[in-house]
Formats: structure tokens, sequence, C-alpha cells
């Protein structure tokens, strides 16, 4: 199997080369691999809400740009394929048989996705079939189906969780496109994480394999934000600000006692979004931890000396963790290798052995009683329904996806990049995970806003930037490579 430097299987990518080094990772089509399929008139232009709108649909050449920071020399770089409705659609309304499935833990806004997958494809394109799969990936096999109608999802926005369940595990490929092939379904809508999307491009290449055609669409979630490429996912921001409530609780604790300490442990196995966005909003916060951030507790620049000084200047301080942050400081007593149903590892309770090693090193160390208040909101700041702002951006997130399967495109997420709708394929979502950079500038904001310390000698942060330059490295490479190796598709327009 030939790989790009980013262990891409190369023959899956489909690239499109444009003038002064532009390139469109485009999205796989029913016309790569089924050939002379009918195609009609979007009924959209005869829709009175959207016939008005000037240019309402996408011109075919339309793609977005990944970076948008550039140099005056620098190469136009990598495109995707901008979302939103086509003037010819591959699907008539009656033919559609339309399946929802949601997987992973739960994030704010996933009835809302799922409300308006179903209202966008009942009111834009009249498609009356759409089931919903109960319990996830297991639920093609295993359990009943929803028959989900615009006055079943009408009001699902307005709660937390998933209307149509979720699980983790059980994802058997062939079982699951074997489901889709019997029940005669034609459009896969699959809202879920990283773990989530990689079982989509599985579904998708057996699809593609069998030669059906069945639009296999990604919609991503996370309360995480561990999702590359994308702007930010959606219900992260519901999190970010659920959480403020438990920094202030915390707060308010901590201020009312003397040496009061709040500790709150939030959200994030592989990444710290939530804890530092939440440290970032809140402004109460006096130390913010991270699974990107190695600390230590004992010695000079160490935790306890921070702690010993917020509480000497201040008589009070806030921390915030990660779930996933000081993982290695556990292991051996505490540490251990389970994982969970989908392969994910099972962590331990950081803010628990935190809160014990804080007082007992006060206690015998400074001879001072320590008032900690743990705080663990980590099932509250995601089971809830979705902010106004998540709430809108779930619904373009939905019907950027309908138009782009009833368009034929297949094997893609739907998904902001740079403020605007897109189609990423899938290989680009599940080739790794989004994380903190502490060399950037967000990571220095926090520091600079907490007073923190950064837990890194001089030679750790040449060692990270190093790392970071190889990786940008190993990624132009990887496209150079992606330019002479793949198949040219010189005219932009193929598609
Ligand atoms: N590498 C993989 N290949 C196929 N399916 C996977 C893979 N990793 C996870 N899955 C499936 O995706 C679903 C959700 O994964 P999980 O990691 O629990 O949540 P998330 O999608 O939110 O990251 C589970 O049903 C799991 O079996
Ligand atoms: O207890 P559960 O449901 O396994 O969920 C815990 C995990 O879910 C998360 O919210 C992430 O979930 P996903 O993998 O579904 O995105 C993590 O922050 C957390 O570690
Ligand atoms: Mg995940």
């Amino acid at each position: 199997m030939a790989t790009t430097g980013n262990n891409i299987d190369s023959s899956k990518v489909k690239i499109v080369h444009g003038d002064g080094g532009y390139v469109l990772e485009d999205v796989p089509h029913f016309s790569d691999y089924i050939s002379d399929l009918p195609t009609y008139a979007n009924p959209l232009q005869d829709n009175p809400a959207y016939s008005v709108v000037k240019q309402y649909f996408v011109h075919v050449d339309d793609s977005v740009p990944q970076k948008v920071v550039v140099h005056k020399s620098s190469p136009r770089g990598i495109h995707f394929r901008r979302a939103g409705p086509r003037q010819r659609v591959y699907f008539q309304a009656d033919e559609v048989h339309a399946c929802i499935v949601t997987c992973g833990g739960l994030c704010p806004g996933l009835n809302t996705v799922i409300r308006e997958l179903v209202c966008g494809l009942y009111n834009m394109y009249g498609v009356k079939k759409v089931l919903g799969i109960e319990g996830g990936y297991r639920g093609f096999y295993s359990k009943n189906t929803i028959h989900l109608t615009p006055k079943f999802v009408n009001d699902i926005h307005k709660r937390g969780g998933t209307v149509i369940g979720t699980s983790r595990g059980g994802h058997d490929t062939s079982k699951i496109v074997d489901s889709i092939q019997d029940r005669g379904i034609n459009q896969v809508y699959i809202i879920g994480g990283d773990g989530t999307q990689k079982g989509a491009a599985a579904i998708y290449e057996e699809v593609r394999r069998r030669g059906l055609k069945v639009s296999v669409v990604g919609i991503p979630k996370t309360i995480d934000n561990d999702i590359p490429v994308i702007d930010k996912s959606f219900g992260f921001d519901t999190a970010v600000e659920e959480a403020q409530r438990a920094i202030n609780a915390a707060h308010v604790e901590a201020e009312s006692m003397e040496n009061g300490i709040g500790l709150v442990k939030l959200m994030g196995r592989y990444c710290g979004f939530i804890a530092m966005y939440a440290t970032l909003a809140s402004r109460d916060v006096d130390c913010c931890l991270i699974p990107e951030s190695p600390f230590y507790l004992e010695g000079p620049g160490g935790l306890y000396e921070y702690i010993a000084r917020c509480l000497k200047d201040n008589g009070h301080m806030v921390i915030v963790i990660a779930e996933g942050a000081g993982q290695e400081l556990l292991s051996g007593s505490f540490g251990s290798d389970k994982q969970d149903a989908s392969g994910n590892k099972l962590l331990q309770d950081i803010g628990l052995w935190l809160s014990q090693r804080i007082k007992d090193h006060f206690s015998k160390e400074h001879k001072m009683t320590i008032n900690l208040k743990y705080i663990d909101p980590t099932y509250m700041i995601r089971a809830i329904p979705s902010n106004a702002s998540d709430n809108v951006y779930c619904t373009l997130l939905a019907q950027s996806a309908v138009h782009g399967a009833m368009a034929g495109y297949t094997g893609y997420t739907s998904g902001l990049v740079n403020g605007r709708q897109t189609y990423i394929p899938f290989y680009r979502i599940i080739d790794k995970q989004n994380k903190v950079v502490i060399t950037d500038r967000m990571w220095a904001r926090l520091l600079s806003s907490t007073n923190q310390p950064s837990f890194l000698t001089a030679k750790d942060v040449s060692e990270e930037k190093k790392e970071e330059e190889t990786v940008t490295q190993m990624n132009q490479l990887s496209q150079l490579s992606n330019n002479t190796e793949d198949e040219t598709v010189s005219n932009p327009s193929v598609k």
C-alpha cells in the first residue's frame, strides 16, 4: 500500500492541482466509481425561500484555503471543496432513504444536528424516509430503528443527549454495510468524534468496494475539540460556557476560606482545549494543567512552590485540570492500561489524586491546613443542550452535509474551515488528533493571563519547537510527494 509521509494511503487521495501551487484535496463522488448515473435539477431552484438568493448554488470551482495567513511568495496551498447546494443532484426525493446514527460520548448539539438533518432533508429536498439508527454503530445490526419526521424532531434541540442513543465499540464494518444494503439505505449520516469518523471511513470503503450508490457522510462531534483541520467542533463553546459555572463555584468557595483552593477537573482525554478556553474565559483561574504540558509538583518551578506563592499573595487560588493531564504521574501506583469499548484509554482520576497530594504536602511540609474543594463537573458540561451559537453552527453543518450527499459526494466530513463550510476527505480528519500546541500564541496568552509556571526548561521549549518544525516539514514533504505520486487531475472543474 503506497502511503504518503503522514501514513495516508495515496491511492485514496483525490488531488486537483491548479495554478500558483493551488491544491484541492477533493472528496470522492459517485461518478468516481459508478458510471452513467442520471442527474436532476436541484429542487431548491423552485423553493421560494432560496430561489431569491443571488448565487445560491455553489460554483463548481469554489474551494476554501486551509491556511489563511500567507506570504507574498508562498504557494496557494491546500484547499477543501466548499460545501453547499449544487445545480444538479444525484437523487430524486422519493428515491432517498437516509439514516442517521450518533456514536461515542455525548456532546451538546447532537439533537440539533439530528433535527436539522431531518428538517433539511424534508424541507429542502422533499425527502420523507429518514431512519434513526438506535444506540450507535451496533444499532445497525442489533437494534430497532426510529422513523424520524420533522414533527418527531421538532423540539429535540432543547434537550441534551441524543434521542437516538449512542454507544462505544460495536463497529463491525461488514455487518453495518449488510444492514445498509438490506434496508435499501442510500444516504448515511454519521455523527461522532475521531473514532466514529474512522468507522465512517471504513464503511465508505466497503460501500465503494461493493459499488453501491450510498453517500457516507460524517459530522464531527466532540467536546474535547480533538478533531483536526476544522475550526472547532460543535458543542465545544457550550461546554466551555458550562465549565464557567464550576470555575465560578470553585472561586467563591476558595476565596471565602483561609488558604482556600478550588480545584476543577474538566474533560479532555488527550487534549486540553476545554481547560484552556475555560481558563482564558474565566479570569479567576490561577493555574491550568493540560495533557500537552507535563507538570511536576516538587522543587523550584513546580506546582507546590506556585501554590505556596499564590496562597501567600492572595490567600486563595483556583486550579483547572484537564482529565488527561498528569496521567504519567499516576502511572505506577494508580496507573492502568485499561481501555473502553472503543479502545480509548481509561483515565485515572487526576483531580482526586492531586487534591490528596496538595493537602498532604502542605500539612506535612508547611504545617498548614488547606481548605481544598474538588469540583468534578465532568458530565454536566456535556449532558446539556447546545447554546445559541452552537445551535446555529449545528444547523450549518447538517445542511451542508445534506447538500453534499444530494449532489453525489461521499466519503467526507462536513466541517468549518476558516469560517466556511467545507467537505473534508475522511483520511484528513482521521489522520491525527488536534492538540493544544504549547509553543503557539494561545498557550502563551494563557500563561501570561494566569502567571503560572510553564513547567518547561529552555531545553524543553527548543525540543518542542523542533518537533513542531519537523511535523511541518513532514507535511510539506508529504504534500510534495502527493504532487509527484498522485494522479493529477489537471482540470479543477472536473467535479
Ligand atoms: N479505528 C476504528 N475503526 C472503526 N471504528 C472505530 C474505530 N475507532 C472507533 N471506532 C468506533 O467509533 C465509535 C465511536 O468511537 P469513540 O472513540 O468511542 O468515540 P468518538 O467517535 O467520539 O471518538 C465506536 O462505536 C467505535 O467502535
Ligand atoms: O465516560 P465516557 O462516556 O466514556 O466519556 C468520557 C470521555 O468522553 C469525552 O467527553 C470525549 O468523548 P468522545 O471520545 O466521544 O469525543 C472525554 O472528554 C472523556 O474522557
Ligand atoms: Mg474520541
